[in-house]
C-alpha cells in the first residue's frame, strides 16, 4: 500500500464516510485523529457516542466529511433499537462505510453481526480498517488482515480496501484519508474552509461534560446518564475584556439511587466533573465559563418514549 499523491488537475471531490464497527473498536478515536483535532467524544467505555458527530478534513483536493456513528449492538431496550436506527439511517447516506476492528481482538459475533449488515449495501464501497495497531505484533496482525478478508468472502462482498491504522500512534492516519478520498464523488467543498464540525455548540458541551461524568463511574451508570444544555447566555455586566458565559446543564440519571454516585461524597464527584469538562468547554468556545450543573432523574428515561424525545433522541 502507498500513499496516493493526486495529479494537480484531479478533480476536487467531497463527500460522507462513516465508521461503523461495534462499541469501543475505536471510532471516535480515528475520527479525531483525522480531523486533527477533539470533536468526537471518547472513552474507554462502549457506546459512548450517541449523536452523529461529524469532523471534516479538508485537503486542497478533498474535503471528507466524516460521520461518527454509534457502535450497532443487538437493542435490548427502546434507546438501543433507537440508536441502532440512527447507525442505519448514517450507512445509507454516506459515500463510503469504514468498517473498523481492533487489531487486538479476534473477530467475534458482534463484527460478524455488522458485516452481514454491510453486505446488504451493496451500491457503498466499503474499507475495513484494523484499528490499534500499535497493541499488536506483525504476525497478530497479518492474521486479522487474513480474517478480515476471508469475512467478506464468506458474506459474498469485497473490501475496497483493507488498511491498519493506529490513531493513538499516528501511523497510518494520513494513508487512511487518501485511500477514502479517491471514493468520493466530484464536487466542490460542502463546508466553508476551517469548519471542523457542524454540531451544534450546545450538543459538543452536553457531550464534553458526560465524557467527563462517565470517568470512573461503575459499570451500570453510563448508559443511565443524559446531559442536556439548557441555557448558555453571556453574564450581563461583565466588562468587555473580562467576559462570563453563564452554561446551565442537566445531568439526568434514571434512579434516584444513583445520584450519590454521580454527586459523590458531600458533592466532590460532581465538582470534579465541573472542573475536567469546564477546561475543555473553555478552549472548545474561546470564552471562560460558569458551569452550572444539576443532576435530576428521569425515572427510566431509556425505556420512555416521551423522555428520550425530551432529552432528544
Ligand atoms: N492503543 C490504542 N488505543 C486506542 C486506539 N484508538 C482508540 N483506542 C482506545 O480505545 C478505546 C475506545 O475508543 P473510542 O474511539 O471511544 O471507540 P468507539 O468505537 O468510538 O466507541 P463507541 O463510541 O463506544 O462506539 C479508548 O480507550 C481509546 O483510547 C489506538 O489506535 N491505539
Amino acid at each position: 500500500m502507498s500513499a496516493r499523491i493526486p495529479s494537480s488537475d484531479a478533480p476536487h471531490r467531497a463527500g460522507f464516510a462513516c465508521f461503523v464497527g461495534r462499541p469501543n473498536a475505536g471510532k471516535s478515536t480515528l475520527t479525531n485523529a483525522l480531523v486533527g483535532t477533539k470533536v468526537a467524544i471518547t472513552s474507554n467505555r462502549p457506546q459512548t457516542t450517541r449523536h452523529t458527530v461529524r469532523g471534516i478534513v479538508h485537503r486542497p483536493e478533498a474535503q471528507l466529511v466524516l460521520v461518527d456513528t454509534p457502535g450497532l449492538h443487538k437493542p435490548r431496550t427502546l434507546l438501543g433499537e433507537r440508536l441502532n436506527d440512527v447507525v442505519r439511517a448514517a450507512w445509507s447516506e454516506v459515500d463510503v462505510i469504514g468498517f473498523c476492528l481492533p487489531a487486538d481482538q479476534k473477530l467475534g459475533p458482534g463484527d460478524r453481526y455488522i458485516a452481514n449488515e454491510l453486505a446488504g449495501i451493496k451500491k457503498t464501497p466499503k474499507i475495513a480498517i484494523v484499528t490499534k495497531t500499535d497493541l499488536v505484533d506483525s504476525k497478530q496482525l497479518a492474521e486479522q488482515l487474513i480474517a478480515i478478508d476471508q469475512l467478506s468472502r464468506e458474506l459474498g462482498f469485497e473490501w475496497a480496501e483493507i488498511v491498519p491504522v493506529s490513531a493513538v500512534g499516528d501511523t497510518q492516519v494520513s494513508l487512511l484519508a487518501d485511500l477514502l478520498v479517491p471514493l468520493l464523488p466530484e464536487s466542490p467543498p460542502l463546508y466553508p474552509e476551517g469548519d471542523l464540525t457542524d454540531e451544534p455548540e450546545q450538543v459538543m458541551v452536553a457531550e464534553l461534560i458526560r465524557e467527563a461524568a462517565l470517568e470512573g463511574v461503575r459499570d451500570e451508570l453510563p448508559h443511565s446518564i443524559a446531559v442536556v444544555v439548557e441555557e448558555m447566555i453571556p453574564r450581563e455586566g461583565r466588562p468587555e475584556n473580562k467576559p462570563l458565559l453563564d452554561v446551565h446543564v442537566n445531568v439526568y440519571i434514571e434512579r434516584s439511587s444513583q445520584k450519590g454516585i454521580i454527586i459523590g461524597p458531600k458533592g466532590a464527584r460532581l465538582k470534579e466533573v465541573g472542573v475536567k469538562s469546564r477546561k475543555h468547554i473553555e478552549a472548545l468556545l474561546g470564552t471562560p465559563v460558569f458551569l452550572d450543573l444539576h443532576v435530576k432523574v428521569a425515572k427510566d428515561w431509556q425505556r420512555d418514549p416521551k423522555q428520550l424525545r425530551k432529552l432528544g433522541f
